[in-house]
């Protein structure tokens, strides 16, 4: 599903009415006609009374079309506006006019006051104020009515999306419309799924208003949803054995950190891995050999952390898996940056890169896109603050298009970790992910998700959808978990439930 900008909404609706010769009034007839539908199958309309607070754009225009299928419902239905209505489309006045004709009561809504009027004794509020047409920051006028909104009591449904929001970047501007439902017109909008943007809109649902999916399905920031989950997911037929579902490699842990190289390989080993060989040192072996039953260990040499005594030790191991996990908890020793170097340079497999792989990258400066190893870098905002010289909080402000911006300029795949959690590639496509929850934010959580990312690469061949799918799995197993356990749930236990989040997206196929 795609996840647009403002302006990508603007522009599709656009090329819509231009190219494809769907008129205005049909779009804007089928969102108010669809945004009713949705509102009958999750609201009990019966008895009930409704304003539809509309503004002079065609956000408007939809809450004109709603009133209408309202009132054909028996809702007993008031139109407010408030705005410069003067400067109101054609295809707004004709469906305001058809409301009047039909004698809905209009009312002109001149502040806050009026409106806590208005909204007293009602049961819905129908948000049609502003839409994707926002500019800049909120007059005063606005933020009143928008507050007046947030103490009403009753239910709040947003025609598109909470007016005040921005459907670019998710920012209130600098108040917005806290939704009990959203129903966004046609595609979701980046606003819908960023924080804080989607602590505002309530339940989300899409309306299917009619637009043709070759149009849409050009944009190249989409939604990794279940379905693309049930159409990616790798199937086993009954011939396969161990050799065929991806032998990984993985090179982690240091003295003191050796958690980290055994929860790597717990992700490996329950996202269904055919082998798992797991590479340390000696000193890191004692403690790790035996722990998994189903994992080889290996030490690679003397000592407690990687050195470049081991790089063709490690080369020549490399050459048997299919991918390898490189970084997590391996320290950050001047020594053990060269080893990552080396690695990355000369191995010409695919590479998944975490945690102080990370580091290495940044402080040896390593020139990404000189490596021979197909890269897929997986960063918190803190490591890609340290991978880009930038604020984190610019970072935040932007995730989906700085993670983008540094795939392409990098040539790697990046997986943006955090909330929401973004997979780009070398060609400016990229995954948004809603599965997962704050209690995935806790120690070793990070390496279970390489694990899972470097099976699901070695299982299917193409690397945007392979990583997204992991990611995805990797945070549906933190919400079956938070569902039934609750905050405190460990990194091990969102391995071991890889397993049913898998089963059931292959049940689906
Ligand atoms: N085009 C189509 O075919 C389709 C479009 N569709 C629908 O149209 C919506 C987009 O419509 P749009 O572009 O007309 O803008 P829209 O969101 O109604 O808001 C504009 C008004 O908001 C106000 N306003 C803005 N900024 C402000 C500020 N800082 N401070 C204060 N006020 C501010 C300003 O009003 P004013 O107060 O100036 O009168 C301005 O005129 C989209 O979300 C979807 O619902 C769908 O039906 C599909 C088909
Ligand atoms: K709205």
């Amino acid at each position: 599903m795609i996840l647009l900008t403002s302006r990508e909404a603007e522009e599709l609706d656009f090329k819509v009415m231009n190219k494809w010769k769907i008129k205005e009034e049909t779009l804007m007839e089928t969102a108010g006609s669809k945004a009713v539908q949705i509102i009958e199958r999750n609201i009990n309309l019966k008895n009930k009374s409704a304003a539809v607070l509309c503004g002079s754009g065609n956000n408007g225009g939809d809450g004109y079309v709603a009133a209408r299928y309202l009132k054909n419902l028996c809702v007993d239905v008031v139109i407010l506006e408030n705005g410069h209505m003067e400067k109101q489309g054609q295809t707004s006045k004709h469906y305001r006019q058809i409301a009047e004709e039909m004698n809905i009561p209009f009312v002109y809504i001149n502040n806050e006051k009026e409106l806590k009027e208005q909204l007293f004794n009602k049961d819905i509020l129908i948000d049609a104020l502003i839409g994707s047409g926002l500019k800049k920051t909120l007059n005063n006028e606005k933020i009143k009515l928008i507050e007046v909104i947030n103490e009403y009591k009753g239910t709040v449904i947003s025609l598109d999306i909470p007016s005040g929001l921005s459907g670019t970047d998710g920012q209130m501007k600098p108040v917005c419309v806290n939704a009990d439902y959203t129903i966004a017109m046609g595609t979701l909008k980046r606003g819908h799924v960023l924080y804080p943007g989607v602590e505002y809109c309530g339940k989300t649902i899409v309306a299917d208003i009619g637009y043709p999916y070759i149009e849409t399905e050009k944009y190249p920031v989409k939604i990794f949803t279940e379905t693309e989950a049930e159409k990616t997911v790798p199937k086993r037929n009954r011939i396969t054995h161990k050799g065929k579902n991806g032998h990984i490699g993985i090179y982690a842990g240091s003295y003191g950190m050796e958690g980290a190289s055994l929860l790597a390989a717990s992700g490996a080993l329950y996202a269904g891995a055919g082998k798992i060989s797991l590479n340390v040192t000696e000193k890191v072996s004692r403690s790790v050999k035996g722990k998994i039953k189903e994992v080889m260990v290996t030490a690679l040499e003397d000592g407690e952390y990687f050195t470049q005594k081991s790089i063709e030790a490690a080369l020549e191991k490399a050459m048997n898996y299919k991918t390898i996990v490189l970084g997590c908890g391996i320290g950050r020793n001047e020594e053990t940056q060269k080893f990552v170097k080396e690695i990355l340079t000369r191995y010409d497999g695919k590479i998944i890169a975490d945690a102080d792989a990370l580091y290495a990258i940044a402080d040896q400066h390593i020139n990404l896109s000189e490596c021979k190893a197909k890269l897929i870098l997986t960063p918190h905002v803190g490591e890609f603050s340290k991978l880009t010289g930038k604020d984190k909080k610019e970072i935040e402000r932007n995730r989906i298009d700085e993670a983008i911006r540094y795939a392409k300029e990098n040539k790697v795949t990046v997986v943006l970790k955090g909330f929401p959690t973004v997979t780009a590639d070398e060609n400016g496509n990229a995954f948004v992910n809603t599965t997962g929850n704050a209690g995935m934010a806790s120690g070793g959580s990070g390496d279970v998700l390489s694990g899972i990312i470097a099976v699901m690469n070695a299982q299917i061949e193409n690397t945007l959808y392979d990583t997204a799918l992991a990611v995805y799995m990797h945070g549906k197993s933190g919400d079956i978990l938070l569902k039934e356990k609750g905050i405190g749930y460990t990194a091990s236990e969102l391995a071991q439930t890889v397993p049913y989040v898998r089963k059931m997206s292959e049940n689906k196929k």
